[in-house]
């Protein structure tokens, strides 16, 4: 018996600074209602997708403030959640999450997985943050991640919905292969992820022209090395001028793209997937309990508890991550 579903890829061109997340959710409903109607009862948007990147400024107070979502659903998202209801449509989202807990404010960049029921299923908090803490002269855009995200404390968490075991992830994290091996480890039959990838990499601009190879060879090689179906979305196009990379697409376990954008604007990309075709892979090549040998992977988690108590170290000093109410 096989276990089929149809899914869709939701890709939003540019969000400008000054754009209303009410309109950021209309062009979103728009997507879900073409992916409904190409037969999607599942849809993957960006990350962070209901505003502008804003990590590429330095920004304080209020003004930093009004890009991260205090409720889920709030005023301006549940439209989102009402869509979903109404065309009986699961949704992955990405969005920059702001909670007080114990009289701290902690930030995460977040995606959240809500069933066609509208309940959230499944909440992920990105582990892998790129970027730097401080402003960079020498930067023609900021890449202030490590600033204004405190490092995901939920590590890589699977849950059932929509008839199997799902995963997520957040962009960066899609370049770690030990990202996809834990929720491959973790039995993920389907693993989601939204990404805000610019064309020019500051730091090693000869690579620029690597971007989509590289977005697609990370997210290719997560599906196959553990049978795996991935749907990578992007946010696209000329944002506030930064040139984001679109390529979002559908990778079937074998690591081939069966479906992907063409453009860089508002698009969806459908296919089905068959859950099933992960034993293709997970009964074979990738048979972890049959091939793998963890005993001769020990330097993979070595260096756990000094890298968190840096990291301990970072979020006391930094004003933005887990600052005092
Ligand atoms: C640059 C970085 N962006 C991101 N939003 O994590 C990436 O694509 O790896």
């Amino acid at each position: 018996m096989s276990r089929s579903i149809v899914v869709a890829t939701a890709q939003l061109g540019p969000i400008a600074r000054d754009e209303p997340r009410a309109s950021a959710v209309a062009r979103m409903i728009a997507l879900m209602e073409t992916a409904h109607s190409r037969g999607a009862r599942l849809v993957v948007f960006p990350e962070l997708a209901l505003t502008t990147f804003f990590p590429r400024w330095l920004l304080e107070g209020d003004e930093l403030d009004a890009f991260y979502e205090t409720e889920m659903p709030g005023p301006d998202t549940a439209p989102l959640f009402e869509a979903a209801k109404r065309l009986g449509v699961g949704f992955y989202l990405g969005y920059a999450e702001l909670l007080h807990e114990g009289g701290t404010t902690r930030r995460f960049n977040t995606s959240i997985f809500v069933t066609p029921e509208g309940e959230i299923a499944g909440r992920y908090r990105k582990v892998h943050l790129p970027g730097h803490y401080n402003h960079e002269d020498w930067r023609r855009f900021q890449h202030l991640e490590k600033r204004y995200f405190e490092h995901g404390d939920l590590g890589f968490p699977v849950f059932e919905a929509m008839g199997g075991t799902l995963g997520m992830c957040l962009c960066n994290d899609r370049r770690w292969p030990e990202t996809f091996r834990v929720l491959g480890l973790r039995g993920a039959e389907l693993i989601m992820l939204g990404y805000n990838t610019p064309q020019h990499y500051p730091q090693a601009p000869e690579h620029d022209h690597l971007q989509d190879f590289h977005n697609h060879l990370s997210m290719q090689h997560g599906a196959y090395a553990n049978g795996a179906w991935v749907i990578g979305t992007a946010k696209a196009g000329r944002e506030e001028g930064c040139d984001l990379i679109a390529g979002s697409c559908i990778i079937a376990p074998t690591g081939e793209i069966i479906a992907r954008t063409q453009g860089v604007g508002d698009e969806v990309a459908v296919a089905e997937i068959d859950l099933d075709r992960c034993r293709e892979l997970r009964e074979n090549v990738f048979n972890f309990a049959l091939h793998r040998e963890p005993g001769d992977y020990g330097p993979i988690c070595e260096g756990a508890e000094a890298r968190a108590e840096e990291r301990a170290e970072i979020t006391r000093n930094s004003r933005f991550t887990a600052s005092a109410d």
